[in-house]
């Protein structure tokens, strides 16, 4: 992991000010100090080294760390980008000058032919470009200098995070060194296809986090976090099933009674006391013969589902239960008589976006947990505006609907609306099916066992990826059933 915290890029530069101010910090003195630190990032063979700076404070730090690499006699090319640059900027640009680096402004589309064959030339690009475009002229100035960066495909180090202009356009960093703490652009999918966190480093500048914490925008979770959670229920000797908790499924239909199943037995690997699933008329009779532990239902049985609604612990909906009249009955039956936590997934979440005023009544904690096509689904928005603002999607819905939401994928966001955390666990060996059945049902059996909704949440996520990651030492693929036989073994782990 590279930091706990995940903050804005676009906050850096005024965090640095603030802490500057704030502390009466001589100005030239840290940015000379911090890149005494970055020098370190710069690989000794690089002779001929070209930045790119512009006027953010991040811009200010590339300039400090060529004005030291030009008293250790290396061949500097800079770039400015930037209408004003900070004073200290200016400062560490006059001294390069004097000691004949050769600097240019770059503030010109023509100038971009000549790029290529300049930056080719030499063996390690530095990015040092904070400031994202405002303008149309701007954005299509960026994005062409990014396409001619990229082009030369030499080594190149990012400070900070590597340039954008969109999703589509953005330096290939070989490496990233991140400032203060993780920016919130590493969690869009498009970075993290492009990049993996092993590329990336983390330098604190030595700020305290007294001067970013009012930034923070979501956090990563660790081990620690999950076994802290994990270890606020102790079980004793003398307990007995109720203990554990009751979680009522009502999930699977014809062709999809699978879902419910891989649930349902999710949930008792997860260590829930008792689990009652209600399924489709046809299917209630088989559950037993493959998992005699489930309690098992018709849908149809009103009278018997009215009392376990009111028994129940937690309630989990929709794995597999098709987007039909008597799947919305039902819906609006848990949602009228609930009094524990309600998990709404798969084609509940389609359901409910149908009756929308349902979201408008219950007093039980709600968790709705999407992957991003049902997110889009529900939302409206375009997967592309999803996959490009996780955390504010996340965070946005849940707030809107007084929720916790779970976006499920790689590195899952989950948001109460308040605090946004990101999943450190699970991998591409468990894209395949039913998976997300056997995380509503691992959901479901820890909100039974009276974790808090959101810490019950968190845990179970990160509980269900680290199966899967456990698993895929040994396998390129990894099954849903597979997955739920490991929970015990990492749950304990954990604890
Ligand atoms: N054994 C069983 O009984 C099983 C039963 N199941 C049950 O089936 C029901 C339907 O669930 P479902 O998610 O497959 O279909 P649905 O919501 O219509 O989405 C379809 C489109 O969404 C997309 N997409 C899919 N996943 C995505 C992702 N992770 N992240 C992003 N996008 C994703 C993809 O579109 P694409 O991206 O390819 O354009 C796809 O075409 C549900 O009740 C479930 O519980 C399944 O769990 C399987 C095992
Ligand atoms: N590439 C991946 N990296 C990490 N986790 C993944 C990846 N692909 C899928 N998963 C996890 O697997 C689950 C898939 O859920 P979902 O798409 O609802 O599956 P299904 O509908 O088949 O049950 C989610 O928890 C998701 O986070």
């Amino acid at each position: 992991m590279i930091s706990m915290y995940i903050i804005d890029e676009q906050n850096v530069s005024g965090i640095i000010e603030n802490y500057l101010t704030t502390t009466k910090t001589d100005s030239t003195s840290f940015y000379l100090k911090a890149a005494e630190h970055l020098i370190s990032y710069i690989p000794e063979s690089a002779q001929r080294i070209t930045f790119f700076i512009d006027g953010s404070q991040i811009g200010t730090l590339g300039a400090a760390v060529a004005y030291l690499l030009s008293r250790a006699n290396k061949d500097l090319i800079l770039f400015v980008r930037a209408s004003s640059l900070t004073e200290e900027t200016e400062a560490f640009l006059q001294i390069l000058e004097e000691q004949k680096a050769h600097i240019y402004l770059l503030n010109n589309v023509n100038q971009l032919q000549d790029l290529h064959a300049v930056i080719a030339e030499t063996h390690l690009i530095v990015d040092a470009l904070a400031t994202l475009p405002k303008t149309q002229d701007e954005f299509l100035f960026v994005k062409q200098l990014i396409q001619v960066i990229n082009r030369v495909q030499l080594e190149t180090l990012a400070f900070d995070f590597p340039f954008y202009a969109n999703d589509e356009t953005i330096i290939t960093a070989t490496n990233i060194v991140t400032f203060i703490a993780a920016k919130k652009c590493f969690t869009n999918t498009h970075f993290l296809t492009a990049f993996g966190q092993d590329e990336i480093s983390i330098e604190s500048l030595d700020i305290p986090e007294l001067y970013y914490q009012d930034k923070i925008e979501a956090q990563y979770i660790d081990q620690d976090d999950i076994s802290d959670i994990l270890k606020q229920k102790q079980w004793s000797i003398t307990d007995h099933k109720y203990k554990f908790g009751h979680a009522l499924i009502i999930a699977g239909n014809v062709g999809t009674i699978g879902a419910a199943l891989l649930a349902g037995e999710a949930a008792l690997k997860s260590g829930c006391g008792l689990v009652s699933l209600y399924t489709h008329p046809e299917l209630a009779n088989l559950v037993p013969l493959r998992n005699p532990e489930i309690m098992s239902h018709a849908y149809t049985d009103i009278n018997n589902l009215q009392v376990d609604i009111k028994r129940a612990s937690s309630i989990l909906i929709g794995p597999g239960l098709g987007i039909t009249n008597q799947s919305l009955a039902l819906l609006e039956l848990i949602f009228a008589q609930a009094t524990c936590p309600i998990i709404v997934d798969a084609d509940a979440l389609t359901l409910i976006h149908k009756q929308p005023q349902l979201l408008t009544t219950f007093s039980y904690p709600v968790i709705f947990t999407p992957h991003a096509h049902e997110f889009a689904r529900f939302t409206g928005l375009e997967i592309d505006e999803i996959s490009s603002h996780r955390i504010d999607v996340a965070r946005e819905f849940a707030k809107k609907y007084n929720v916790i939401l779970a976006l499920k994928g790689y590195q899952t966001i989950i948001s109460d609306g308040i605090t946004t955390y990101v999943n450190t666990t699970g991998n591409a060996a468990m894209a395949s099916a039913g998976m997300g059945d056997v995380l509503a049902g691992i959901i479901a059996a820890m909100t039974a066992k009276q974790y808090a909704s959101l810490e019950a949440t968190i845990a179970s996520v990160y509980l269900h990826g680290a199966c899967g990651d456990w698993l895929s030492i040994e396998k390129d693929r990894v099954l849903a059933t597979e997955v739920i036989n490991e929970i015990p073994d990492r749950l304990q782990f954990l604890y």
